[in-house]
Formats: C-alpha cells, structure tokens, sequence
C-alpha cells in the first residue's frame, strides 16, 4: 500500500463540490450526445476524461460549467440541482467553478492588458476589492503561476503559447475556485512546455485543495496528472476508477483500444 499524498487525503474525506447525476443530453431535436452519465468532483483530486473525437467529452464539459441544461438527469453544484432562477447560488457557482480552454490564443483579448484579463473574473463576479487590492492579487495569482509580476502591464502577444495558459490559468484561479474543468488545456502547445503546464495544473490543484476535471485525448498526460479516469465512449462512461488500475488492468474493450494506441505509458 502507498502511502496518499494530502491531496488525496483531503479528497478521500471531501465532499462532492460538482457531479453530473445521470446525466443524458442531446442537442436540440438530434440524437443524444451523453447517455446517463455519472461523474463527481471533489477538492484537491485530479480527475481525467479521456475519449475519441465525438465522445461526448466537451459536451460534457459545457453541462458542467452551466452552459447548457441536460435533457435528464443534474448538474449538482455542492449536493444541490442547478437552479438558474436561483441568482444567488449561480453566483456562488459561477465563482466556484472555473473553466480553462484549449486555446490559449484565442481565449485571451488581444486588447486587453494581461492584468486586466486576470482581474476580470474579480470585477465581472462581484468578489470585493479596490484597484489597489485587484492589483496586489493579480500580481500574486501571476506569480503562484510563474509568471513576473511586469507581466501584467503587457498584452497577450508579447507571451508565448505556454506562457498565455499560464496567464489563462491565473485568470481561473483569481474567483478561488473549488473545480477547474480544462478542455484539452495543453493539447494547442508545443510539446516541450505540455508537462510544465500539467506540473502547474497538478501544483495548484494540491496546494489549493482544487478539483480539477481534465478532458484530455491524450492517455500519457491522464496517467501523469490524475488519480481517477473516467472513458467515455459514444456518450456512455465505460470505464471510471482509478487511473493505475484503469490503465493497467483495463476491463472494458475501447479502453483497451484507447490504450493499444498509445505508443508508450510513463
Ligand atoms: N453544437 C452542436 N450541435 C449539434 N451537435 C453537436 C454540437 N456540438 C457537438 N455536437 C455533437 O455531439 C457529439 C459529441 O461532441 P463533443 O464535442 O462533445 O465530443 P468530444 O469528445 O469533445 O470531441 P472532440 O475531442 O473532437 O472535441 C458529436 O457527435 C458532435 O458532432
């Protein structure tokens, strides 16, 4: 028996912050993209998705994050059902539950200086404070994720790709979030920063007790950042544990098939 890092201790004892609860989901009158599905978030576990194009995963995701209501089944935000009619709990949802996207590119204005992109969450979910306290906080959200504080003065196209996720990152860690849901966060970068990004990920997410849901296509990166997996296969969870024995003892055929073609597993 291994001995749990605090992260999972702390996961092991937490509460569910964020769960689909048989979940199915279709797009207007077409057919149905998620079947039944189940998954829960809890503080500090890292948790991955993985799955073929098509599989469900990012409109999974949306559901999650509120953006769009499930045919059957809940979104539960801290054991509760979504309400949107309920103001004051969306509020608490929106700041609890962040989302980083794959391209860090096009996921930052071009216009805006990079401090005030990470401020934003701040200014636009009503979290208190005055310029200078905003400021003292960007300064610090951009240094937790290894960026100099000068930083903030600039404008996105003067970072690199890596760089920008980080500046992406900063953005979602700056309402405190309990879950991080990254959609394909590293997959737009180039190979030698992936790793760096998913370090940052996994840092933050022990350091902060954080929750993080990584929608990923990519096997190498679920088995190095997440202790649970969950493989979705045409809108249905085939699969769902713990990553090593997932991965080792594979019980379903597609994950099987997920894993023939991955060249090598760390
Ligand atoms: N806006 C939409 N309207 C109608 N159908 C959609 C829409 N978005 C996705 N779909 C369909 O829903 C299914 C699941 O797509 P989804 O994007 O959730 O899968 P995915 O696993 O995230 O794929 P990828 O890895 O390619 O992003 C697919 O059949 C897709 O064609």
């Amino acid at each position: 028996m291994t001995a749990a890092t605090p992260g999972e201790a702390q996961a092991n004892a937490a509460p569910v912050v964020l769960a689909a609860d048989r979940v199915s989901f279709s797009y207007g009158r077409g057919a149905e993209v998620l079947h039944d599905v189940s998954l829960a978030l809890v503080p500090g576990e890292s948790v991955g998705l993985v799955g073929e194009s098509g599989a469900g995963k990012t409109s999974l995701l949306r559901l999650l994050l509120g953006l769009g209501a499930p045919t059957s089944g809940e979104i539960r935000f801290e054991g509760h059902a979504l309400d949107r009619r309920d103001t004051r709990s969306m509020l608490a949802f929106r700041r609890a539950v962040q989302p980083v996207y794959q391209d860090p590119f096009s996921s930052l204005d071009p216009r805006m200086r990079v401090g005030d992109s990470v401020a934003e969450p701040l200014r636009s979910l009503g979290i208190a404070g005055g310029r200078t306290e905003r400021a003292a906080r960007v300064t610090e959200l951009l240094e937790s994720v290894g960026l100099p504080a000068d930083a903030a003065e600039r404008y996105p196209d003067a970072f690199s790709g890596g760089q920008r996720q980080r500046i992406a990152i900063a953005r979602a860690l700056a309402p405190e979030p309990r879950v991080i849901l990254a959609d394909e966060p590293v997959s737009a970068l180039d190979t030698s920063v992936r790793m760096q990004v998913i370090e940052l990920f996994q840092r933050l997410a022990r350091e902060r007790g954080i929750g993080l849901l990584l929608v990923s296509h990519d096997l190498t990166i679920v088995a190095a950042l997440c202790r649970r997996i969950a493989v979705l296969e045409g809108g249905i969870i085939v699969e769902q544990g713990e990553t090593r024995s997932v991965l080792t003892e594979p019980r379903h055929p597609y994950t099987r098939r997920l894993l023939d073609s991955v060249p090598r597993l760390p």
